[in-house]
């Protein structure tokens, strides 16, 4: 099971399409406000979501919200900055089930003060053209999630 953080997410369908793909993988989705949008919002229900996938996000109203209650959320998780701005690639770290998988908004990237809090191993990029700004988030969400779950041997069997 991880933990996927997406810091002041902007555009709805992003989000709707992360708490699908958090339902769909047992993983916990945390959103740290202020939210471009309202959660209640049609273009986040338009993706069908019904109410347990909606049951499974958790907002935050700030990030040092989140981070006082880390040890309550995953005790001895690893937190993951994905930033374009990171030399380790998303397929080098040693995902560990309880991990915390943190994402920035879509406009503007995660902020330098948190990326600066953490060391260089814990935040990864996904390789991309050198002429490309950056992938979209859900998709950036999706194949970074499935990569610590291909690690960690998630079968979707229970
Ligand atoms: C649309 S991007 C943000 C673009 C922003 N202009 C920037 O330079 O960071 C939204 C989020 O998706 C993730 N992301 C997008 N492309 C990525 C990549 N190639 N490697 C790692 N994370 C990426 C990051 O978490 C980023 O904060």
């Amino acid at each position: 099971m991880f933990h996927i953080v997406l810091y002041q997410p902007e555009i709805p369908p992003n989000t709707g399409n992360i708490i699908r793909l958090a339902a769909n993988t047992q993983s916990r989705l945390h959103l740290i406000e202020p939210l471009g949008f309202d959660l209640d919002e049609k273009k986040v229900r338009r993706a069908g979501l019904d109410y347990h996938e909606m049951s499974q996000v958790a907002k935050w109203t700030d990030w040092k919200a989140f981070v006082d209650k880390v040890d309550e959320i995953s005790a001895s998780a690893t937190i993951y900055a994905f930033t374009t701005k990171a030399a380790q690639y998303y397929c080098d770290a040693p995902f560990r089930s309880g991990d915390i998988l943190l994402f920035g908004p879509e406009t503007r990237g995660l902020p330098m003060e948190i990326l600066e809090s953490l060391p260089d191993n814990q935040k990864l990029r996904l390789p991309m053209q050198t002429s490309s700004r950056s992938l979209n988030l859900s998709n950036t969400v999706a194949i970074g999630l499935y990569e610590a779950l291909r690690q960690t041997g998630f079968t979707g069997l229970t």
